[in-house]
């Protein structure tokens, strides 16, 4: 990664976002959509250490907050509406065709809240169990993954940041049946309609959309069966040593997600990939194989559609890093550029290939730091979104997300919590 600008929750610049552009793509929804508005907090997220400088390369820090300058934008909440979302088709686990959100996106503190057991049906979007890894446990349940333990040592019931602490771990998808809530099942008719899906995109085939030269979405592409193995893997990892914690900058910031990074650990305090994880020594865990074909897959798939339509292939390339993304509720992360690959990677154009399962969100992206002038489209789970080539530099960023959207089907199968989780490939 690089530039991320993920927004922060502490500090002091508006996030400052603006009306956008219609990118003017025919697969683009008409209806205006609100941009998530940070009015409900006081304290407005930040733009990221590099801020001051738009030119590319001083913006190198994956994590940037990189949002307009706050003079240019006083009032970002009382600004117009995004652009329409690019939408080819739902995705194989969206079968209700959800619109984007418009809901704050800055009402979350991302301190960690107090310990809690509650089941996932809990409004609480800050699920920072203190879960500890199966070697710190000792105790595993029987399909194998650690559950979620008591805390170790005394901090007044409260988990420790996720960043400072290798004992707690932030669980994507508790136990509802080991913590008494109560589980919804879907109903038939949705059940119904999410098989009416499936079968019309297997036969169908995913929607491929060139969105600029260098840059595909691929809708649906994950199936069904996948995004349920790919949120459990996350999962397990995710509660092991080196999972999903809340990432934040030496003076006390935080990314309004939560993040566990496989093959090689991103530090957003340097800007870097580095061996292990600063904040709790943790060696990043290895990318699971399944992950790779997944990935070499998607690149080929865009290519044949690209190479139907006359255009630039994107170059292949062999992932030893993935970033997983975990949104919440409020979850967010500002326009940045993924800048802290190698250089021969970033002059090679090789790309970032992007999948997204649960709650849909809205991406934005564009050749400048400047949400007005960006583009957006809208990502539903089982979407593979890939930049690369003459893209590979792009401003992208997710304003927010619809925590509820994400189909009934995968909930059940997974028991995910409501959010979003986002795995990004690169190779070093
Ligand atoms: O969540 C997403 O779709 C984007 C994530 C991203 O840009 C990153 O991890 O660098
Ligand atoms: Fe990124």
């Amino acid at each position: 990664m690089s530039g991320h600008p993920r927004n922060r929750s502490a500090g002091g610049k508006p996030d400052g976002r603006r009306k956008q552009t219609n990118a003017g793509s025919p697969t683009q929804l008409k209806p205006k959509i609100k941009v998530a508005s940070d009015e409900s907090s006081g304290s407005a997220s930040v733009d990221h250490k590099d801020d001051s400088s738009l030119t590319g390369e001083c913006i190198s820090n994956k994590m940037s907050s990189l949002t307009p300058k706050p003079d240019l934008n006083p009032h970002p909440q009382e600004k117009s509406p995004l652009p329409p979302v690019k939408h080819a088709s739902p995705g194989r686990w969206n079968f209700q065709p959800t619109p984007v959100s418009s809901h704050s996106t800055d009402n979350v503190s991302e301190q960690p809240k107090s310990v809690s057991t509650s089941n996932s049906d809990s409004k609480d979007s800050n699920h920072l169990h203190p879960v500890l890894s199966k070697s710190q446990q000792g105790i595993e349940s029987q399909d194998g993954i650690a559950e979620k333990g008591k805390q170790i040592g005394d901090n007044g019931g409260k988990p420790e940041d996720g960043d400072h602490s290798s004992m707690s771990r932030f669980d994507i998808c508790p136990k509802k049946a080991n913590t008494g809530g109560v589980k919804l099942k879907p109903s038939l008719h949705a059940k119904n309609k999410e098989k009416r899906n499936q079968k019309k995109l297997a036969a169908e085939g995913p929607i491929i959309d060139i969105l600029r030269p260098g840059m595909v979405i691929i809708k649906g592409y994950i199936s069904s069966d996948d995004q349920v193995k790919m949120v459990k893997t996350c999962r397990e990892l995710g509660i092991g040593d080196g999972g999903f914690y809340q990432p934040g900058y030496s003076d006390g910031a935080k990314l309004h997600l939560k993040m566990m990074c496989l093959g090689r650990n991103w530090d957003p305090q340097s800007s870097q990939y580095v061996d292990t994880r600063p904040t709790d020594n943790s060696k990043p865990p290895k990318i699971p194989d399944y992950f790779h074909d997944m990935v070499k897959k998607a690149i080929q798939v865009s290519n044949v559609h690209i190479q139907k339509n006359k255009g630039k292939t994107i170059p292949s390339m062999l992932p030893d890093i993935c970033i997983v993304n975990f949104y919440t509720k409020g979850g967010k992360l500002g326009l940045h550029q993924d800048k802290d690959e190698s250089r021969e990677s970033l002059n090679r154009g090789l790309p970032v290939v992007s999948f997204s399962i649960g709650a849909n969100a809205e991406f934005l992206y564009g050749d400048e730091r400047d949400i007005e002038k960006a583009e957006k489209v809208k990502l539903e789970s089982g979407d593979v979104l890939i930049f690369g080539g003459e893209s590979r530099h792009i401003f992208h960023g997710v304003p927010s997300i619809d925590p509820d959207s994400a189909s009934k089907s995968l909930l059940e199968a997974t028991d995910l919590l409501p959010g979003r989780l986002n795995l990004t490939f690169r190779q070093f």
